[in-house]
């Protein structure tokens, strides 16, 4: 591990997921060109999100965390980013309402492009290419030439991050989030589907609460937190030359941040400790979040958090543990034992996806009900331990496809074909992502009720 970090550092270390480019020059003007273009993001929202998320390691907030598996190019729409943001906050409004907690909104987008894979070639019908690593990378079209990395998507990526990013800030302080608008947050489709009556339920109850203020004399629309929305993007942290091209120098601080994104993460497969991911990772003073799966040693984690939190600032490391519905809690336990042990300052959040693929025939997708007993069980292991569980991470769109399996409509394996549009991991559709923010609203009220028992009590 290299002392002196630089944002360059992480060339000069082991690194794994790589594309090979065929064109060194090309990818180094793509570089040059990256570097010369304004950040996306700025060190303070990033510093914000940093505080918000101490708020959840202490159990003041809950993190909601999601989108897409990949963004593609072709998707990239105004209704596909507004469909999505319309369900998050139905799911952030169902979280604070019913959970009885504040939610930390990040999500999975405006710069999720890259992809890590499981292996480096596809085969279909006998024909072996390289595989599809996301839409920053190479093309999903199943032909040789399609899947040739090609530098020029980094700037398609850019451009469209930041348009992506400039509609969300629009719908977040424009007045789209205004909780006043909680009852028209409801799809087309979802008005007629399972969730939707207790979706109703909840909005009018929020109503409700805003016309009580009115009628004692304080008017909400004065209140920012009613008018708008912290909403905070994230992506992992894969494609390092586009990373590094983007990271800057805060004048504020004096420190370096990533400016792709408020918050980044490192994947299952490029965690290794003295590898190229976790060198760049540990000098950007974003929020970093670090997957954790069946492989992750407790001994391993904290050498993992020495390196990304030296300082054991709360905020600054997040958990996400993805270990698979039959495997959380025995790996869970000893993790937040350890963890606890030495004192180290966490957030842990439930990726409840990446651990529940499973194969049904031509297509991969994921069972709901795994989804949920891995949500449950992560709650199930933090009340044992009492710890706080702080967060969900999902892969989920704002559209009504069928890619994972089961939920109030049960959807089942002869579906998939209907509506399978991910270009790479199954996500929950818009009614299987807001009855997972029902199911685990159950569970943060529970667990808020624990924590402040003991406050109470010692305050008596
Ligand atoms: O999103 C995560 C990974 O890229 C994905 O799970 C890998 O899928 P694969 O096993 O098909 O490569
Ligand atoms: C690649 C991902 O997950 P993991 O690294 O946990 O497999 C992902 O979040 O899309
Ligand atoms: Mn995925």
């Amino acid at each position: 591990m290299a002392e002196r970090w630089t944002p360059k550092t992480w060339r000069n270390l082991p690194i794994q997921q790589v594309p090979s480019y065929p064109d060194a020059g090309a990818l180094q003007a793509v570089e040059a060109q990256l570097a010369s273009f304004p950040p996306l993001v700025f060190a303070g929202e990033a510093r914000k999100l940093k505080s918000a998320l101490a708020r959840v390691s202490t159990g003041e907030a809950f993190l909601l965390q999601g989108g897409d598996c990949a963004e593609s190019f072709d998707e990239h729409s105004a209704d596909n980013i507004r469909d999505f943001f319309r369900v998050f906050l139905q799911m952030a409004m169902v979280l604070t309402f019913a959970g009885g907690s504040p939610v930390v909104k990040v999500g999975r987008i405006a710069g999720q492009f890259a992809k890590p894979r499981s292996s480096p070639t596809e085969t279909l019908e006998g024909v072996s290419l390289p595989s599809y690593r996301g839409d920053i990378i190479n093309g999903l079209t199943f032909t040789e030439e399609a899947r040739v990395p090609d530098p020029k998507r980094q700037l398609e990526a850019y451009r469209q991050s930041a348009a992506t990013l400039n509609l969300l800030r629009a719908f977040a302080t424009g007045g789209y989030a205004n909780l006043e608008n909680a009852h028209r947050w409801m799809l087309g489709f979802v008005k007629d589907s399972p969730q939707s009556s207790r979706y109703r339920d909840v909005a009018e109850r929020m109503s409700d609460a805003l016309d009580f203020m009115r009628a004692i004399g304080i008017n909400p629309e004065t209140h920012q937190e009613v008018r708008t929305t912290d909403f905070y993007t994230s992506h992992e942290a894969l494609l390092l030359g586009y990373e590094e091209s983007l990271t800057r120098v805060d004048s504020t601080s004096g420190d370096w941040y990533a400016t792709s994104g408020h918050m980044l993460w490192i994947g299952d497969r490029t965690r290794q400790p003295d590898h190229a991911h976790v060198e760049y990772a540990r000098g950007i003073k974003n929020p970093i979040g670090l997957k954790c799966g069946p492989s992750t040693t407790a001994e391993g984690l904290i050498r993992l958090i020495d390196l990304l939190n030296p300082e054991n600032e709360a905020g600054r490391l997040s958990l996400i543990c993805r270990f698979g519905a039959d495997k959380v809690g025995d790996h869970l336990p000893g993790l937040i034992r350890t963890v606890q042990r030495e004192g180290r300052n966490v957030v842990w959040v439930c990726d409840p996806m990446h651990g529940n693929t499973i194969a049904a025939g031509r297509y991969k997708t994921r069972p709901f009900e795994r989804v949920m007993q891995e949500i449950e069980g992560f709650f199930g292991v933090h009340r044992a331990e009492g710890t706080i569980a702080g967060g969900i991470h999902l892969e989920m769109t704002g559209k009504d496809v069928t890619e994972c399996t089961g939920g109030a409509r049960a959807l089942t394996a002869d579906d998939l074909q209907d509506r399978y549009h991910t270009y790479c991991d199954p996500r929950l559709n818009a009614e299987q992502a807001l009855e997972v923010a029902f199911l685990t609203a159950e569970l943060v009220k529970r667990e808020r009720a624990e924590i402040e028992r003991p406050r109470l009590d010692a305050a008596e």
